[in-house]
């Protein structure tokens, strides 16, 4: 499967865990935090931390692991924020 496609399908679930709000979710115990947006923030931070860690340690398994957790919580950040992957790729695009 195409990388595309993995965030797509993730951000999908997202989207309908933010409109659902099951109880059993993490993604919709991070809409619903005490904390608000600050809960994913704090663990953007947090993850951020753990990848400079591992990258140090030059722990690929680890690498691959905590850059999957922060971008993640960067897409429950985008849909928090009312955003999508589609402003992602606009500003990739804008780039080249
Ligand atoms: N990609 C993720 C994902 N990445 C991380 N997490 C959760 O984020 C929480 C905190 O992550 P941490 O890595 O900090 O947890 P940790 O155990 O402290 O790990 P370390 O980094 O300290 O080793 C954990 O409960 C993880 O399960 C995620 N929870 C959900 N998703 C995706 O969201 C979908 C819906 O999940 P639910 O909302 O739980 O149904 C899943 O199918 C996944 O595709």
């Amino acid at each position: 499967m195409a990388d595309a496609d993995v965030l797509d399908e993730v951000f999908e679930v997202i989207e309908n865990r933010k409109e659902t709000l099951p109880e059993d979710s993490y993604t919709a115990s991070l809409f619903t935090h005490e904390k608000g947006e600050n809960a994913v923030l704090e663990k953007l931070g947090e993850e951020m931390t753990e990848l400079v860690l591992a990258a140090k340690d030059d722990d690929h398994e680890e690498i691959a692991h905590e850059s999957a957790d922060i971008v993640y919580h960067m897409l429950v950040l985008l849909s928090m924020k009312g955003m999508d992957l589609s402003d992602l790729r606009t500003e990739l695009e804008d780039r080249r």
